[in-house]
């Protein structure tokens, strides 16, 4: 700290030594006045006297004054000592705005100023100084109007001004007016604070730029549930604006459950939920939900993912495959099963069969002189009769198509599950009767003028033991009987 102005001991002390001299130089007059004897010895004791007394009186003070002196001095060096010893700088400037006392940090923040600061140089020459060194990053091109400002606000702010010098260094200064006109100012260096708060706004816009261009949908909630911020996705997903999202309840927005929904509760794993669009359209959402919970907030954050898009080509791809799947053990001709159908379908209820001891029966079906037929009306109307008999023999069974296929050229094959000897000679007279009602016009056929069938009829009770494939030699064997006796018949054929 520079030095304050020092009291003076001497003055006083002289003052006083005058003091006695004059008391005892007015003895001696009085003694030179007086011619009487006795006063003659009196009064050079007593002038000695006073001079004396004077001398003591002044050594005694001159020594109290001194301790005290000394203690100031104390006192002083101690106060400066801890002003220098300050992490911020401290600048005291009198009334004529002139810099009469700093502390070691002024000068170590402004080093090349020392010169300027010793001379006790106005607060506008210092600045000046500051500015011709270019000390003022924030004033470069526009000194003159920034002093003036400067000069204006000094003093008057209300609040700490924040200051960039040198390039890389901020200060805080704080400045207030003393009783008797001067200023007082401290310059406090933060910045390691404005790079951390530059740090942070920069994370800040980089973490606003990422929410903003998400393809996810990100809401905050506050802790009760409503919608605080949103970004644009979340206002492309609903189709409402951020203005009118905010305050919505979360459980207005997913699932219509209103305010039962609350965030505490979908806190975890990802969960799937149904929304709706603004325009009434149903939305399938996957939706995260995390907690900030700090002690000055509490709040969540949604992450909304969108997969109404997905789940429709997911039902697309399925209804696809289930139509390849279909036309994979469909008969194209005919709607009916194909015979890769039909060798699936005698596997699985066999082993079925084989498991419950349930009866299973097989028609081989056969159009009777096809060949005429195709040679007398030509093929596309024999695809025509193929397709209208395939549609009579399936509505002759009443437990689904399935059981139905084209076993290859005219034949069909037909399966019943559940099904003895008796019940399928039923189905079987009932598929010869359906056809013969049908009356399809077969001129060419040496059976009657119309298409009949002649079916072979076989049942069992599955067993491991025997291959499937016997049931079907059996039915086989069964309608090249009913062939030989003569067409439009059945033969049924106990299983062997
Ligand atoms: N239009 C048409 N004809 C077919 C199809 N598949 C097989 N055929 C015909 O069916 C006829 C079968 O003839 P055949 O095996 O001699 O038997 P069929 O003339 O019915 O004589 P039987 O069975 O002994 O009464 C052949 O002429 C084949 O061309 C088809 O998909 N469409």
């Amino acid at each position: 700290m520079t030095r304050l102005a020092e009291a003076r001991i001497w003055p006083l002390l002289a003052f006083a030594l005058l003091v006695g001299l004059q008391a005892a130089l007015l003895m001696a007059a009085l003694g030179g006045m007086s011619e009487s004897p006795q006063w003659e010895a009196v009064v050079p004791m007593l002038a000695f006297g006073a001079l004396a007394f004077t001398v003591l009186l002044a050594v005694g003070v001159t020594g109290s004054l001194s301790r005290a002196q000394a203690r100031a001095r104390r006192a002083q060096l101690t106060l400066e000592e801890a002003i220098d010893a300050l992490p911020a700088s401290v600048e005291i400037f009198d009334h004529e705005d002139r810099l009469v006392a700093f502390n070691r940090r002024l000068v170590e923040i402004y080093p090349h100023m020392l010169r300027a600061f010793q001379r006790k140089a106005t607060f506008e020459d210092l600045v000046r100084e500051s500015l011709e060194r270019g000390g003022i990053p924030e004033a470069r091109g526009r000194e003159d109007e920034w002093l003036q400002e400067r000069k204006e606000s000094r003093g008057r702010q209300t609040g700490p001004l924040l200051q960039r010098v040198h390039d890389d260094m901020w200060l805080r200064i704080f400045e207030c007016r003393t009783q008797s006109g001067g200023i007082v100012g401290v310059r406090m260096e933060v910045t390691d604070l404005i790079h951390e708060q530059q740090s942070l706004a920069a994370s800040r816009a980089q973490l606003k730029a990422t929410i903003e261009a998400a393809g996810n949908g990100i809401l905050t909630l506050d802790s009760g549930g409503h919608v605080l911020e949103v970004n644009p996705s979340t206002e492309q997903l609903f189709g409402f604006s951020a203005a009118e999202l905010q305050g919505v309840h979360i459980g207005m927005l997913f699932g219509n459950n209103g305010d039962l929904m609350h965030p505490q509760e979908l806190l975890g794993a990802p969960r799937e939920l149904t929304a709706r669009h603004r325009s009434g359209e149903r939305l399938a959402l996957q939706l995260t939900v995390a907690e900030v919970r700090t002690d000055t907030i509490h709040l969540y954050v949604c992450i909304v993912t969108d997969f109404t898009e997905r789940q429709r080509q997911e039902e697309r791809l399925r209804r696809a495959n289930e139509l390849l799947a279909r036309q994979s053990t469909t008969d194209g001709l005919t709607g009916v099963g194909n015979r890769r159908l039909f060798d699936q379908l005698l596997q699985q209820e066999w082993q079925r069969g084989t498991r419950s001891g349930r009866p299973l029966a097989l028609l081989m079906v056969d159009i009777d002189h096809f060949k005429q037929y195709n040679d007398r009306y030509g093929h596309v109307a024999g695809d025509d009769c193929l397709r209208r008999v395939a549609t009579l023999l399936r509505s002759c069974v009443g437990r689904g198509s399935e059981a139905v296929c084209r076993y290859g050229g005219e034949e069909f094959a037909m399966l019943l599950v559940d099904t003895d000897l008796n019940g399928a000679q039923v189905v079987a007279q009932r598929c010869l009767d359906s056809v013969r009602l049908a009356a399809i016009e077969h001129e060419g056929s040496p059976v009657r003028r119309s298409v009949s069938l002649s079916i072979g009829v076989a049942a069992c009770i599955p067993d491991t033991a025997t291959p499937s494939q016997r049931l079907i030699e059996t039915a086989d064997r069964a309608l090249y009987d009913a062939k030989q006796g003569g067409r439009a018949r059945l033969i049924c054929q106990q299983f062997a």
